[in-house]
């Protein structure tokens, strides 16, 4: 008799978020209450790439949802750099705006990190800042991305303490890799950043206890490349043709992360499932982040959020 295949316990993101969500709006209502400041966050969207739009859409029904203020601006693809950085001028100095965002990726003749480094660091809930870059590596208080935000209190839930445990993170953007790096260097895990010049990647990915995969490449990351029992935090969000082909056909996708979820399923110890993993804690740690600020800004201590 062959022994059962081992199976990943499931990271149940979507449910985590949700009672995140449920303690930021507590958290929002009794900031309201005691201190008459309702969080307000103003979201920037510049074009019509639609899946940027359905982003865009949840992330204000869910802000509403924890009982906040949320602004969208749609901004047509033309717009100027110049006319993008005044309205962020008078989002900064809007007093009930506490969080700005402005969605990326921003069309070619726009500089990105112009118009990311325009934001008020202190209202800047992405944590894409230099600013707030620089607060995270030497260890200052300060914006924290959302994504590695997210998912470094799933790996808490999950784990508990993280000291020594080797991580390896795939990916070196701005936005996950390298503020992912900080975070799980910060708990005391001994961390690797692996990219796509990374000599036997998959023999390094061997070596993780946890293994964060946010290269944006559909199931680049095999079922052989996990250590047995290892957490596994797939970034990834990819959208790619579906499964059946006649669907496929018809233009149907799906989404897909950026680990082979079959094959890692049988190896892992634990996984984050696509979708319903890490892209939910993303939108519920931009509304605490959200909620932070507006606490800040008035001198109060945010309440602690994560459980
Ligand atoms: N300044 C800026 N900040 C961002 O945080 C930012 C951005 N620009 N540009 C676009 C990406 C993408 N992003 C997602 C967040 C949540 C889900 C999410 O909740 N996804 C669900 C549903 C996935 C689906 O079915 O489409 C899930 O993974 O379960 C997805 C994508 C934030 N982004």
């Amino acid at each position: 008799m062959s022994a059962e295949p081992a199976h990943a316990i499931l990271i149940d993101g979507k449910a985590y978020a949700a009672a995140l969500v449920d303690r930021v709006a507590a958290a929002a209502a009794r900031l309201e209450a005691n201190e008459g400041v309702k969080p307000g966050l103003a979201v920037v969207i510049v074009g019509e790439d639609p899946a940027s739009q359905i982003y865009v859409r949840n992330k204000g029904e869910t802000t509403l949802r924890a009982g906040m203020r949320s602004d969208t601006h749609r901004l047509p693809d033309t717009i100027s750099q110049e006319d993008l950085l005044a309205l962020i001028a008078t989002l900064n100095a809007d007093a009930d705006i506490h969080g700005v965002l402005v969605q990326l990726p921003l069309p070619k003749h726009i500089d990105s990190s112009v118009v990311l480094d325009a934001i008020d660091p202190d209202k800047d809930v992405d944590g894409f800042h230099v600013v707030n870059a620089g607060r995270l590596a030497v260890g200052l208080p300060g914006m924290v991305p959302c994504t590695p935000l997210g998912s470094l209190m799933l790996l808490k839930d999950q784990l508990g303490d993280l000291t020594g445990l080797n991580a390896v993170i795939v990916g070196r953007s701005n936005i996950v890799g390298k503020p992912m790096a900080q975070l799980l260097l910060a708990e005391n895990c001994t961390v690797t950043v692996a990219h796509s010049k990374t000599r036997d990647l998959a023999a390094l990915c061997r070596t993780a206890d946890i293994l964060v995969a946010a290269v944006g490449r559909p199931e680049m990351i095999k079922g052989d490349w996990i250590k047995p029992g290892a957490t596994v935090i797939d970034v990834g969000i990819n959208r790619v043709p579906s499964a059946d082909p006649v669907k496929a056909a018809e233009g149907k996708t799906r989404v897909v992360g950026d680990v082979a979820f079959k094959e890692a399923v049988e190896i892992a110890g634990r996984i984050t499932p696509v979708p319903g993993g890490v892209g939910p804690m993303t939108i519920a740690c931009l509304l605490a982040n959200t909620y932070s600020a507006a606490c800040r800004s008035i001198g109060v201590e945010p309440e602690p959020l994560d459980a």
